[in-house]
């Protein structure tokens, strides 16, 4: 599957925020968007998932265009930044989403515990290691990644960028987080987005010379 957009305008108020992007992605590929705060990231992924509708935007996928949101399609998972599950016990939760519990403690032995506890009394980056690995596991064929490794601790950021690996064997994956190292060995291409619009980067050192880096990161 070919996941396209392009002719994005998006402006808040009288502000323009995106206006020129363009940005594919497909199953065996993992897709990263970076950018400098306020750019339009996390706008970009509403836009594509279908929660916020610009002035301008067209989907396609496999060449069709998708006039509908694409979340009433059931072909993408969102991960939003802010924790969102139900309140529920994870055993429960795990079974809404129709993800193997067993296989999930066998990749996080430490939550065993937690079988019969309730998501919200778990620690946020607790939670946010449930809610990722619940996104990339669960249907689908796109899947949508705001700041998956922002909260979470080194060995924890190992384990889900080896699930992304995994799970990119069927799904079109686009991420986006500041810990641009993380986004860079995840993903097979890279997108900036600058002053609205997305420049697909080619070589990583074009990341200083777009001055998204400093000159001594990357050494
Ligand atoms: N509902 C809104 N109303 C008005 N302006 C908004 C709204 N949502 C976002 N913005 C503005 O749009 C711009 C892009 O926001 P967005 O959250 O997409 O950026 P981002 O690249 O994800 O930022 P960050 O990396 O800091 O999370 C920002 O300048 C923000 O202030």
């Amino acid at each position: 599957m070919i996941l396209e957009i392009d002719n994005v305008e998006l402006n808040y108020n009288s502000k323009r925020i995106l206006n020129g992007i363009y940005l594919k992605a497909e199953t065996g590929k993992v897709v990263g968007i970076l950018g400098s705060n306020g750019c339009g990231k996390t706008s970009l992924l509403n836009i594509i998932f279908g929660n916020i509708q610009p002035k301008y935007k067209l989907v396609r996928i496999d060449n069709k265009p998708i006039l509908k949101p694409l979340y009433l399609t059931k072909l993408v998972k969102y991960l939003p930044q802010h924790l969102f599950l139900p309140k529920l016990k994870l055993i429960n939760i795990f079974k809404l989403f129709y993800v193997s519990w067993q296989d999930f403690i066998l990749e996080f032995p430490a939550f065993e515990k937690y079988k019969k506890t309730k998501v919200n009394k778990l620690s946020g980056g607790e939670q946010r290691i449930v809610e990722i690995y619940l996104v990339l596991k669960s249907n689908s064929n796109i899947v949508l990644l705001d700041e998956p490794f922002s909260h979470l601790a080194p060995l924890q950021v190992d384990s889900i960028k080896k699930i992304i690996i995994h799970e990119k064997r069927y799904k079109a994956i686009i991420i986006t987080d500041h810990m641009y190292s993380h986004i860079i060995e995840t993903s097979d291409d890279i997108y900036l987005i600058k002053n609205g619009c997305s420049k697909k980067i080619n070589n990583i050192n074009e990341l200083k010379d777009y001055e998204y880096l400093s000159q001594g990161s990357l050494t």
